[in-house]
């Protein structure tokens, strides 16, 4: 079928392709099915909407096809039914528990990356390695194919340190200070992070807040080689595609299967060039990873996935009971990150953390002697340092980079809860804590999220605020509250923990 493009100002997170009724009729094209455009070299697959936003003749083309393909106006194209791809039979082979061999998991990560698989399959695909996992194998065929469908990077100015965290504890802002302390020492440190996944603000999302995190690889060369650090959004680059693409499933599910989880943050860092990663793996109740000995367990596997990759990897295993810091939500987390910067310190959790990590980063690079590491980074921390090297990283990133925490805009709708009873905190849970930011409206709206007044183990009184939730708007401030009054997320002893009707 020939058809003229007409470009459409619409946005809808898909590869959409409009086609009108009678069109589609005579094509024998359903809603939702998958088509082949034909335009001399140029091919692209998308998926059917029957529109009359278009006439007879034309097909309409969306914003998100026009994102990676250059279509113009009245352009004539040829529209081909395209069957199901090969790759949906072997999902379906990973969704019975088969192992998928080396060609067959490129099919389907080139497949996704091409938009020839759609949601439903993406997301089948995403629950199926959830379900039934990955062996180490299939693990490096995954992060090869995934980094190799994008552009890699490479950075002259070696050696290539990086840092990134699994994720799911909630105001993980960390490395936010960790890369300008490991910057600040002279080391290369090219950040690259996926915005949230199971959490209320990654740290993509954080980073926004006061700088641009969308940039070319060509730019990223730049910016790295003049300061020797960024901290972009993965999903911007066409840096192994595929991920941002998965992550969008997993967000929906809120779920970070493994095996996906090793080659969605491994691809990014072997597309990067990253010779040296250290591995944050944030441990305890309501986190990912909820033993030590799991941690450990992962800790192997991404070991061994560097080796394959031929990158040096150490993992620190990190508290994770609890959230980091006093903040959760991208405008708060951005707020608290700058201020620890500016003074030098901050909460216990997150300077600790931080200066943790950065000390193992520093050893790694080899600027700091063998245990000396935290005590370095410390330093750089405290004698301001970093915070000069993020006014560097904000400013290459287009921010300002005398921007203040308190420029900073948070939601103007508060809610704060206090403490019913007297006595000490025994738990704050982590998934509550998430779960509240996101009823916020977390992390799309920027300013919503909390701020934690109380931290596990100290003492409070009756009355006392334990912590404030931050909307942009009343109707998400009240969702949220619903759910911070029924999951009740910080614990005081002495509560009643459970009510047990005569059942
Ligand atoms: O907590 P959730 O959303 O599951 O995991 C996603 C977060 O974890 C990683 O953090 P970092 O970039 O290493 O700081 C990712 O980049 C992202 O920010
Ligand atoms: N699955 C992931 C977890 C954390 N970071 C990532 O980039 N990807």
């Amino acid at each position: 079928m020939k058809v003229k493009v007409r470009i459409l100002d619409v946005y809808s997170g898909r590869y959409s392709v409009f086609i009108n009724e009678k069109e589609a009729m005579k094509a024998k094209l359903h809603p939702d099915d998958l088509v082949k455009l034909e335009a001399g070299k140029k091919t692209v697959y998308g998926s059917v909407v029957i529109s009359s936003l278009v006439k007879e003749g034309e097909i309409g083309i969306s914003r998100d096809v026009l994102q990676l393909h250059s279509f113009s106006e009245g352009e004539v194209v040829t529209v081909i039914p395209s069957g199901t791809p090969e790759s949906v039979r072997y999902i379906k082979k990973k969704m019975n528990g088969g192992k998928l061999r080396k060609v067959e998991i490129e099919t389907i990560i080139k497949d996704i990356v091409d938009r020839k698989l759609r949601d439903i399959e993406i997301s089948s695909f995403v629950t199926s390695l959830e379900i039934n996992g990955l062996d180490m194998d299939e693990i490096a065929a995954l992060t090869i194919a995934m980094a190799e469908t994008g552009d890699m990077l490479d950075i002259d100015r070696k050696p290539i340190m990086d840092v990134h965290s699994i994720g799911g504890v909630p105001g993980n802002k960390t490395n936010i200070l960790v890369v300008p302390i490991v910057a600040a020492a002279g080391l290369t440190i090219p950040k690259t992070s996926s915005r949230a996944i199971t959490s209320a603000a990654g740290t993509a999302d954080v980073v926004e807040v006061f700088a641009d995190v969308s940039f070319s690889l060509d730019e990223i060369k730049r910016i790295v080689e003049k300061i020797g650090a960024c901290m972009v959004w993965g999903g911007a680059l066409n840096l192994a595609p595929a991920d941002d693409i998965t992550i969008k499933s997993e967000r929906a599910l809120s779920i970070d299967p493994t095996g996906l989880m090793l080659a969605s943050i491994m691809s990014k860092k072997y597309a990067m060039g990253s010779q040296y990663v250290l591995i944050d793996i944030p441990t305890g109740k309501g986190v990912k990873v909820e033993s030590v000995d799991q941690a450990r367990a992962l800790a192997r596997d991404f070991i061994e996935l560097g080796k394959r990759l031929g990158q040096y990897v150490e993992v620190a295993i990190t508290y994770g009971g609890q959230p980091i810091g006093h903040t959760v939500g991208p405008a708060l987390e951005a707020r608290e990150a700058l201020q620890a910067l500016m003074a030098g310190t901050g909460p216990g959790s997150l300077i600790e953390k931080a200066t943790g990590l950065a000390g193992v980063l520093l050893e790694m690079g080899g600027v700091a002697p063998a245990g000396m590491g935290k005590k370095m980074a410390r330093e750089i921390l405290e004698s301001g340092k970093a915070y000069q090297k993020m006014r560097e990283i904000i400013e290459e990133q287009g921010g300002n980079p005398d921007i203040k925490p308190e420029d900073i805009p948070v939601g103007d709708k508060t809610y704060t809860f206090t403490a019913p009873t007297s006595g000490y905190i025994t738990a704050i849970d982590n998934k509550a804590i998430t779960g509240i930011a996101r009823a916020a409206g977390a992390p799309e709206d920027k300013g919503a999220g909390i701020e934690l007044y109380v931290k596990v183990g100290e003492k409070v009184k009756e009355g006392d605020p334990l912590f404030t939730i931050h909307a942009e708007s009343e109707a998400r401030l009240d969702q949220a509250i619903v759910f911070a009054r029924r999951t009740e997320p910080i614990r005081i002893e002495g509560m009643v923990l459970q009510r047990i009707g005569n059942i």
